[in-house]
């Protein structure tokens, strides 16, 4: 309580968002605390006004949360991933008229995404959004979870109505992140931001480094830029000769690959007819190394250069074999 009717005075909160059930990756970590942490949502709800979501993991959380009058409900990562478990709670809300946001799954599967939400839609759902909070990576990286903006550009592409809210807390996983994370997904044109708040973030009983007090919050939220989604009509002509200039070179980009493939088909032909494998290595890694430099010289950003070779290559060595595996022509 003490925790929400600061955020209410921050006066920046649209809805108020707690977990009481829980999914903790190890067991013996607070779990949530159930039933009983209902009631103090309808409290939090009654004390400030604010709507307020909490997680559903099962049928019986759904007929619960309904029960105490939850507001907005979302389904988490670790349900997202099984299509048995959404169509259970699917199940579960038909004939409810409330509104559902779905995480992304913990894996980066965009289709496994988009089935969750076409599993609610078709249950009778209308009021749907998604959660974009980031992806389980393999290795150590500096965020808690690797956001992969694409697949939720993609998916922002695909169905524009949608609504599309950043998760950057748990993104994170450290408070130090947080502000651009929410940038980024402010800048993407997400919809709105989900952001894990506590009185005394250190003593908070999941998660603590991702948590900032309500008056952290506050600032943070102050200092970002909200952009507005269109163009205004005076940069109307400009935005339109920019564009096209934009048009001409990414022409230009794709008849340069196209020219670089029918040269990597000669050598593949060479190769074919003198049993030379495709992949060259040393060639290979000159052209990375090369690359990489003129990249840098352009203010290219590094990444971009390198993966770029890298599809380029793979692509290259492709249509290397599809050439070298047809039938030898005799001279
Ligand atoms: C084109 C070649 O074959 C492969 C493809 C390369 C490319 O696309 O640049 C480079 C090295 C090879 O792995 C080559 O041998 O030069």
């Amino acid at each position: 309580m003490e925790t929400t009717t600061q955020i209410k005075a921050e006066g920046f909160a649209n809805v108020l968002r707690a977990g009481v059930w829980k999914p903790r990756t190890r067991p013996g970590s607070f779990e949530g605390v159930g039933e009983p942490a209902l009631a103090w949502m309808q409290e939090a709800h009654k004390e400030t006004g604010l709507p307020v979501a909490v997680e559903v993991a099962t049928p019986q959380h759904i007929e619960l949360a309904l029960k105490y009058g939850v507001n907005i409900l979302w389904i988490g990562a670790r349900t997202t991933v099984n299509p048995f478990n959404v169509q259970e709670l699917a199940d579960a809300l038909k004939g409810v008229d409330v509104p559902v946001l779905v995480k992304n799954p913990v894996n980066p599967d965009l289709q496994l995404w988009i089935g969750a939400l076409e599993r609610l839609n078709q249950a009778g759902i209308k009021k749907l959004g998604a959660i974009h909070r980031g992806f389980s990576n393999a290795q150590e990286t500096k965020y808690r979870n690797s956001p992969m903006w694409h697949i939720a550009v993609e998916l922002k592409t695909m169905f524009p109505q949608l609504p599309i809210i950043g998760d950057p807390s748990h993104m994170a996983g450290k408070r130090q992140y947080l502000f651009e994370l929410a940038q980024r997904a402010l800048d993407l044109n997400y919809d709105g931001l989900i952001i894990e708040s506590h009185r005394d973030p250190d003593k908070a009983w999941s998660d603590a480094a991702q948590q900032l007090t309500p008056k952290a919050l506050g600032e943070m939220l102050e200092a970002l830029s909200v952009r507005s989604k269109e163009y205004g009509t005076d940069y109307q002509s400009e935005l339109e000769v920019v564009r096209a200039k934009i048009d001409n070179l990414d022409r230009e980009l794709l008849e340069n690959l196209a020219a670089r493939m029918s040269l990597v088909e000669r050598l593949a032909e060479y190769k074919r007819d003198n049993n030379v494998s495709a992949y060259q290595v040393d060639r290979f890694r000159e052209i990375l190394k090369t690359r990489a430099g003129w990249g840098k010289s352009m203010n290219l950003f590094p990444d971009l250069v390198d993966e770029l070779f890298k599809l380029i290559h793979m692509e290259s060595i492709r249509k290397q074999t599809e050439v070298m595996n047809q039938p030898k022509v005799s001279a």
